[in-house]
This record gives C-alpha cells, sequence and structure tokens, in this order.
C-alpha cells in the first residue's frame, strides 16, 4: 500500500470502493461496467456518466483517462475527481447538469492496476512505469502502455527495443493486453462507421503541460493532421492552458515519441486527444513522480475548467476556430 503519510491516495481496492459508492449514489447518471482484464487479472473498470446512463444515446462522447504509467497516481485521483464532479454537481450546478444531459462521458481511471499495486506493495515507492507483462527472452518485465498503440509504431526513435528500458514499446503494437482493451473499447464507439468519441484527455504526471499530436514528428502539420486541425489542437489545447495554468504545445515539442495513445486516437480515430501532464511543473527537491497528498485535492480540481471545455466542444471542435467540420 502507499507510505503511511500518502494513505490519501487510492490504491486499487479503494479507487474499485470509490467508483461503486459513485454509482450507489446516483444510478441515473454512472455506470460502472469493465474494459476487460489487466496482464495479471486485475479488471479494468470503466465508467459511463450521463443522462438514461443505460442507453446509447446520439450524443457526443468524450474519453478522460488515466493512470498508463504506474507512478503517476495523481491521475487516478484526477479520474475520481472528474466522477465526482460530474455526478455530485448533476441537478446542483447548471453547467454540469448540461454537460451529463448533453453528452455521454467515458472515464478509464486505472489502465494499469498492475503497475501501480506493484509500485506501492513494499510500502515505499519504486519508481516502476510500465506495465507487468514479463518480456520473452528477458528477464526484464514490462511494456511502457503509451509506447504501445500501432499508429507510427515503433517508427521513429520515440521508444526503445530493448526490453529494460522505461520506454519498451514492447513486441508488437498492442502486444500489452490492457491496450488492446482500451483499443477494443474505443473501436466499440464506432456506430455506423462513425467515432461517436469526439474529444478526449489522457493523464498523465508530470511537468504541467498540455500537448497534442503528433508526437512522432517535429512536423506541425503531416499526413492526417491539416492546418485546421492543427489549428483547433492549438487553439482548444491554448484556452485550456489559460484556465489552469499548465504550457501548451506539440508533444514532439516535449521529446519525440512513437506509439503513443493521442498519436493513435487522433490519426486513426479522429478524436480530438490531448496529454495533459499535471503538478509538478518541475523536478523538486524530492522525485516529481510522488508529490504529497495533501496536493490532491487543488492539483486536481485545477483542471476542472480544461475537462469541461473539452466535453463543451465535443459537440463540433472545428467551432474554436470559428469553422465547421
Ligand atoms: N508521463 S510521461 O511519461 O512523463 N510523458 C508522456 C508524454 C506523452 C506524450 O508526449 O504524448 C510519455 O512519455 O508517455
Ligand atoms: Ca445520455
Ligand atoms: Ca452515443
Ligand atoms: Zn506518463
Amino acid at each position: 500500500d502507499f507510505p503511511a503519510a500518502d494513505k490519501a491516495y487510492h490504491n486499487y481496492a479503494e479507487m474499485i470502493a470509490e467508483l461503486d459508492k459513485a454509482v450507489a449514489a446516483h444510478p441515473a447518471i454512472i455506470r460502472k461496467t469493465s474494459l476487460g482484464k489487466s496482464y495479471e487479472g486485475r479488471d479494468l473498470p470503466l465508467i459511463k456518466i450521463s443522462d438514461n446512463v443505460a442507453v446509447d444515446e446520439d450524443e457526443p462522447e468524450v474519453l478522460y483517462g488515466a493512470h498508463q504509467h504506474a507512478r503517476e497516481h495523481l491521475t487516478v485521483e484526477m479520474a475520481l475527481y472528474l466522477v465526482k464532479l460530474y455526478t455530485d454537481g448533476y441537478g446542483k450546478d447548471a453547467r454540469i447538469t448540461k454537460l451529463v444531459d448533453g453528452r455521454e462521458l467515458w472515464i478509464v481511471p486505472d489502465l494499469n492496476p498492475d503497475g501501480g499495486e506493484y509500485d506501492v506493495a513494499t510500502g515505499s515507492y519504486r519508481n516502476w512505469r510500465k506495465n507487468r507483462q514479463p518480456n520473452a527472452g528477458s528477464g526484464s518485465v514490462g511494456t511502457d502502455l503509451n509506447r504501445n498503440w500501432s499508429y507510427r509504431f515503433a517508427c521513429c526513435g520515440g521508444s526503445s527495443d530493448s526490453p529494460s528500458s522505461e520506454t519498451y514499446h514492447g513486441p508488437s503494437a498492442f502486444s500489452a493486453p490492457e491496450i488492446q482493451r482500451l483499443r477494443d473499447f474505443v473501436l466499440s464507439r464506432r456506430v455506423g462507421g462513425v467515432q461517436q468519441i469526439r474529444t478526449s484527455i489522457d493523464f498523465h504526471t508530470f511537468s504541467e503541460l498540455i500537448l497534442w499530436p503528433f508526437g512522432y514528428t517535429t512536423a506541425d502539420t503531416a499526413a492526417g493532421l491539416n492546418a485546421d486541425q492543427q489549428a483547433v489542437f492549438q487553439s482548444l489545447g491554448t484556452r485550456m492552458a489559460n484556465s489552469n495554468g499548465y504550457t501548451p504545445e506539440q508533444s514532439s515539442d516535449l521529446y519525440i515519441t512513437d506509439g503513443s495513445i493521442i498519436d493513435w486516437l487522433w490519426a486513426t480515430q479522429g478524436i480530438f486527444a490531448y496529454t495533459f501532464e499535471m503538478y509538478p511543473g518541475s523536478n523538486p527537491s524530492g522525485n516529481g513522480f510522488y508529490p504529497p497528498a495533501s496536493v490532491i485535492t487543488a492539483q486536481t480540481a485545477r483542471n476542472k475548467e480544461a475537462s469541461l471545455q473539452l466535453a463543451e466542444f465535443a459537440d463540433c471542435v472545428y467551432r474554436i476556430i470559428g469553422k465547421q467540420a
């Protein structure tokens, strides 16, 4: 479990219990199902929040993801914050109510439960990043889930071929069961060949950044990402950054990544997908991946406005540059 000082962070069982509490309290607007199982067999919970939640309605869909990287525990807290924001606010806050009535909000609070549990299993942090899947022919365990997506997989030096590396992309695209499960869910949201999910945030830590595609190339535009689309990404990214004080930039301005989730969500599904790197902004005296539990409340609420904006623009993201799709 987490070190005693950090007990306010939710371990896997506590996270599941928190989700069950929200479902029990607001059954009309929130439903918990499952993406399937992690490598070690843990359930990967999937949350849907909407009016008439059991019905697939013709409403723009939004995906919030968290915890691809094990040591980035603050992202699980961010997901739990969003569950509470959208359920506790329903019927009380007009803006929240409008979104829950007019959107279908999907939240994946923990894509890497095996890695997260491993990171805290001894009661002191292991600085673990990857999943816990063994690698054939190697003593090194784990795939970097955010390098295992298939778009431009291992193309451009944005990941490692070595199983011992923190950015090991895995033996092949979609080799990680956790990524297969999230891929399958996103593909299941194609209705009549049209992807229903319009916008997405994948939460990470740290550095206080808002990142948009592409990560595989430094070019601002490329095949499958034209000038208008780049302008939309930049405009919405900048607007969200103005609300939380993060720095908005293209993913590759940070460093080249290949096989990342946002490149796949955009290039194959047309989803306006962002990576949020949360608090802290830079490496403090300690380890930036393990901020004290005392910051959880402020650093999750800090992304309220940006998270709402992402959902509000999901009806037509091009509005933000004054155009239609
Ligand atoms: N959270 S993190 O691993 O430090 N940074 C992310 C950045 C992701 C991206 O550039 O889209 C990554 O390298 O996967
Ligand atoms: Ca609905
Ligand atoms: Ca729908
Ligand atoms: Zn990360």
